[in-house]
Formats: C-alpha cells, sequence, structure tokens
C-alpha cells in the first residue's frame, strides 16, 4: 500500500473515531431539510433536538458541540463543550470569565442577518426621512396637520461604522438610491464592492460631519463602548439620521437623548438601545424624533434568517467533525470575529 493510501484510510478511521464520539446538542429551530443534512455531516454522532424554552442544563453539560444560544449560565465552564456554535453574530453575552473552558472553540452566525437587519434599517431610514413616524403618532389623534419640509431619500452620503455582513447589505441597498457610502472597519481592507471609501475608527471624527446618514453596526467589544457621545453628536449635521442596530452600548443613551431634543441631529431609528429593554419611566421612550424598535430586527421573524443560520451552523459542524478550519471563529481578545 502506497504511503498516500494508508494515509487517507488512517485520516478516515481518525474521523470516525472523533464522530462516534460527539454529542451535538440543537436548539435552534431547523427546517426538516436543515435536520437531514446535519445527520449527513454528523453520521455516529448523537443529535439532541430541544428549544430555547425547554432546554436543561443537563443537556447542555453533556454535549460536545451545541448549535444556538443556550443561556450562559448554564454551559458555566462545561467539561465536555468543544463547539459553541452561536445563532446570534453577537458574542458578547459569553464572553465572561466562567462562562466558556480554554479548549472551546466559539463560532457566530455572522453572515446569517444580512438581509434581515439591513432591511430593518433600511426602512426605519425611509419612514423617518418622509416623517411616516410624525403622522402615525398624529393619526393616533385624528390629527390632520401637515408636517412640512422632508428629507430626501435618494443622493445621501452615509457613513456606516462597523461594516461588516449587515454594514454590506445596507450599504447595497443605499446604492440602489445613489448613495455616496463611506464604511469603518476595525481594520483597513480593500474596499468592498458597494463601498465608496473605506477607513477606520480614528477617522470617524472627520467623516461624521460629511453624513447625512449615520449608522452604528458596531458589535460590543471592550473598544465599541461609548463611541458615539456629546461630541460625536455635535459633529454630525442637523440633518442627520442617526441608526443603530448593532449593540446599544456603542451610544452614550443620554448625549444621544440631549442631541435629539436640542435639534443637534434630525432624527435617530434604534433597535438596540442602552439598557436593554428600555424601562418605562425612560426619557428616550418620549422624545418625538426618536424611532424605537424593541431588538427584533434580526430575530428570526424574516424566515430566511434560520435558515442562514442553519446553513453556517451545519457547515461548521461538518468541518469540525472533519478537522477542518471552521467559519466565523470568535477571537477572545478582540471579542469579535479573527
Ligand atoms: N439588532 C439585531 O437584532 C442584531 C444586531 N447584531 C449586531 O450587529 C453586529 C454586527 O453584525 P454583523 O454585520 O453580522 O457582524 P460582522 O462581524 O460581519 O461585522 C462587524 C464589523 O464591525 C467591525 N468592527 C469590529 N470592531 C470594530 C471597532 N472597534 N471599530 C470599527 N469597526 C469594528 C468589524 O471590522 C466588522 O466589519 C453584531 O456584532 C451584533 O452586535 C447582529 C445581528 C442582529
Ligand atoms: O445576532 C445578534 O447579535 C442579535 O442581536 C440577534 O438578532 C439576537 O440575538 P440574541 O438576542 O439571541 O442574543
Amino acid at each position: 500500500m502506497s504511503y498516500d493510501i494508508i494515509k487517507s484510510l488512517k485520516i478516515k478511521q481518525d474521523r470516525r473515531i472523533i464522530m462516534t464520539k460527539k454529542k451535538i446538542l440543537t436548539v435552534v429551530p431547523m427546517s426538516d431539510t436543515y435536520k437531514e443534512k446535519l445527520k449527513e455531516v454528523s453520521e455516529g454522532c448523537e443529535i439532541m433536538y430541544s428549544t430555547y424554552e425547554d432546554v436543561s442544563r443537563e443537556m447542555v453539560q453533556e454535549a460536545n458541540i451545541i448549535i444556538g444560544n443556550v443561556p450562559a449560565w448554564m454551559i458555566g465552564m462545561s467539561k465536555n463543550l468543544e463547539l459553541l456554535q452561536l445563532n446570534s453574530s453577537g458574542t458578547d453575552a459569553y464572553m465572561g470569565v466562567n462562562i466558556l473552558n480554554d479548549r472551546t472553540i466559539m463560532t457566530s452566525a455572522t453572515g446569517a442577518y444580512g438581509k434581515a437587519v439591513g432591511e430593518h434599517l433600511f426602512a426605519m431610514l425611509m419612514s423617518i426621512q418622509k416623517k411616516l413616524h410624525v403622522y402615525r403618532d398624529n393619526q393616533n389623534r385624528c390629527d390632520w396637520s401637515d408636517e412640512g419640509q422632508v428629507l430626501s431619500l435618494t443622493g445621501n452620503t452615509v457613513l456606516i461604522a462597523g461594516l461588516g455582513n449587515i454594514g454590506l447589505s445596507f450599504a447595497k441597498m443605499m446604492k440602489g438610491l445613489d448613495s455616496y457610502v463611506i464604511g469603518i472597519k476595525r481594520r483597513k481592507s480593500e474596499c468592498p464592492e458597494g463601498v465608496d471609501e473605506l477607513h477606520t475608527m480614528e477617522e470617524l471624527d472627520e467623516l461624521l460631519p460629511k453624513a447625512d446618514v449615520v449608522v452604528s453596526i458596531l458589535p460590543n467589544t471592550p473598544v465599541t463602548r461609548g463611541i458615539f457621545g456629546e461630541d460625536q453628536f455635535k459633529k454630525m449635521k442637523k440633518n442627520a439620521v442617526f441608526l443603530n442596530a448593532g449593540r446599544g452600548n456603542a451610544v452614550d443613551t443620554e448625549a444621544l437623548c440631549n442631541a435629539l431634543i436640542r435639534g443637534e441631529i434630525y432624527a435617530a431609528g434604534l433597535d438596540v438601545t442602552d439598557p436593554e429593554p428600555l424601562p418605562q419611566e425612560h426619557r428616550l421612550w418620549n422624545i418625538k424624533n426618536a424611532v424605537i424598535t424593541p431588538h427584533i430586527s434580526g430575530d428570526f421573524h424574516l424566515p430566511q434568517t434560520l435558515d442562514f443560520i442553519a446553513d453556517i451552523a451545519v457547515e461548521n459542524v461538518r468541518r469540525y467533525l472533519s478537522g477542518e478550519e471552521l467559519l466565523h471563529v470568535v477571537d477572545f481578545q478582540t471579542g469579535y470575529c479573527k
């Protein structure tokens, strides 16, 4: 037998040994098609299906591979957990101490939310620019008032902080409305299609005065907290619309409230806030030029999102079991994918 044949037989044997040992727990409600695919790629493994509501600490502690955001407290340094494939793009809930042991790899579901969150941002912006939120408030009082000038949807300069999967998806939608798109990423790279300029965070303050629309889709990491504060809102145009669908704590909420009340910016569309849930007595609720949704843009309300997540998860299980490089591995130093 040649060396290559022996080597390939050995790899197959090793793979079978690895595969027979694994227990996979999934709480993501996968379609039958994806359940079938998961079975195919994890032949010989035991698959436990549960739901977010019914999952127990025992199931979590037993599993070698988990698909889905099980409560962090259930994981509690599980000795068995080797791979945690999140259903979320954000990883912040699992970055604390005493959650994952050193041997657990965590992978995110970035790539699954571009359509859902991109569309949500787009819808919020259009609605704000045409004052639909103001007319809805008036409608609640049967008020026929004319609310005056509106903003144009076309030809805007759009600044996107945290230009990743969601940011790019939103950028492409805005390009359809003839926008000039400026992106900000953690590290400089080649400017992607659909983006006119690419920068890093150091340049934020210089870029803010140019933008008609400022979007934050930043993850929650040690360096993204409070990036949008009083100084940043002061640097924005008076007609600027500020949108946030990343994480609420990239924004100093008090500074945002002040900027909205003082008319330093035109309006804000927020799918995420700090704190969350926003307490009933918080003044942000009553600010007329703030449009708030309760962190739902990325939920599974858009049915395709679930398939996008399942697709990433099944591929990563396949890769893990065959010893291949995984997609979207989280770097615990930066709190963000490599
Ligand atoms: N509102 C919702 O329901 C949802 C919110 N999210 C949030 O949106 C974030 C982004 O999601 P994706 O686009 O899928 O992630 P992604 O990983 O594709 O993109 C994140 C981008 O942020 C940039 N970034 C990271 N740290 C940075 C820093 N310090 N300065 C400048 N840029 C930085 C990265 O370079 C990357 O381009 C998630 O981390 C999550 O927090 C994600 C999904 C749904
Ligand atoms: O993917 C993210 O990040 C999100 O914010 C999701 O849409 C919701 O994530 P969780 O509420 O499951 O953390």
